[in-house]
């Protein structure tokens, strides 16, 4: 995250930290979202290469123990059927990951609210990205969760000329366009929009530019969650439309 603050703690507790496994360490490489106990969402351009990955939920210094965490082991990765890993502006760049066994919610970790199905938000809209990734193009990742005020960007402006054209598809939501942005490290997470006075998850963080994280006109990019979402009733809801 470029620019914002440095997030209260917990105060998204449904974030988690996917992390993979290189020698006898784990490393924080995305963000992800906690949608069911036993199931996370996160970016298909995370989890497209085959690792050993482990979700850190209830963190807040990722280079700390505080004592809040719960480490889970993921049983299964399901990348979306049509993602291509070569073309990210083509879309679909949502991944469902299957912990091993189920999160215990309490104070610290608590689930994401999807969206209903379809639902496209107004220009403006109220929104926060959070992640632990890099604080300035080209930097290093935050320690600490952080958090920025990226209100939407709607898609007629958004993929418009000088903006980001025909790059940016209806199944994406566009946020901030300013000097605040998404960058490398908080792929995966949460686009936290205030909707109705409740906070929703309405983006999965995907891209930004390769000339830079807060590129002037070229808002961070996410995942329109309300487009992989086949039932709004929860009753019938699959998780995710795949
Ligand atoms: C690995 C990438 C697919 C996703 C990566 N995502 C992020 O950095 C994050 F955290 F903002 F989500 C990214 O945007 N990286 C920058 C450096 C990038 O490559 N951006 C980018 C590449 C191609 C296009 C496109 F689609 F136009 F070809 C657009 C943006």
């Amino acid at each position: 995250v470029v620019g914002g603050e440095v997030a209260r703690p917990n105060s998204w507790p449904w974030q988690i930290s996917l992390q993979y496994k290189s020698g006898s360490s784990f490393y924080h490489t995305c963000g992800g979202t906690l949608i069911r106990r036993g199931w996370v969402m996160t970016a298909a351009h995370c989890v497209d290469r085959s690792r050993t990955w482990r979700v850190v939920l209830g963190d807040h210094n990722i280079n700390s123990h505080e004592g809040r965490e719960q480490y889970m082991s993921v049983s299964r990765v399901y990348l979306h059927p049509n993602w291509n890993s070569n073309n990210v502006a083509g879309g679909w760049d949502i991944a469902l990951l299957r912990l091993s066994s189920d999160a215990t919610l309490n104070n610290y970790v608590q689930l994401g609210a999807l969206p209903p199905s379809g639902q496209v938000l107004p220009h403006n809209n109220p929104c926060y990205i959070s992640g632990w990734g890099r604080t300035q193009t080209g930097g290093q990742l935050s320690a600490q969760l952080k958090q920025a005020y990226l209100p939407v960007v709607d898609h007629k402006t958004c993929s418009s000329y000088g903006w980001w054209g025909s790059t940016v598809k209806n199944s994406m939501v566009c946020a901030g366009g300013g000097s605040e942005s998404g960058c490398q490290g908080d792929s995966g997470g949460p686009l936290n929009c205030s909707v109705g006075g409740k906070w929703v998850v309405h983006g999965v963080t995907s891209f930004v530019s390769s000339s830079g994280c807060n590129a002037y006109r070229k808002p961070t990019v996410f995942t329109r969650v309300s487009a992989y979402i086949i039932f709004t009733s929860w009753r019938l809801s699959p998780l995710i439309g795949f």
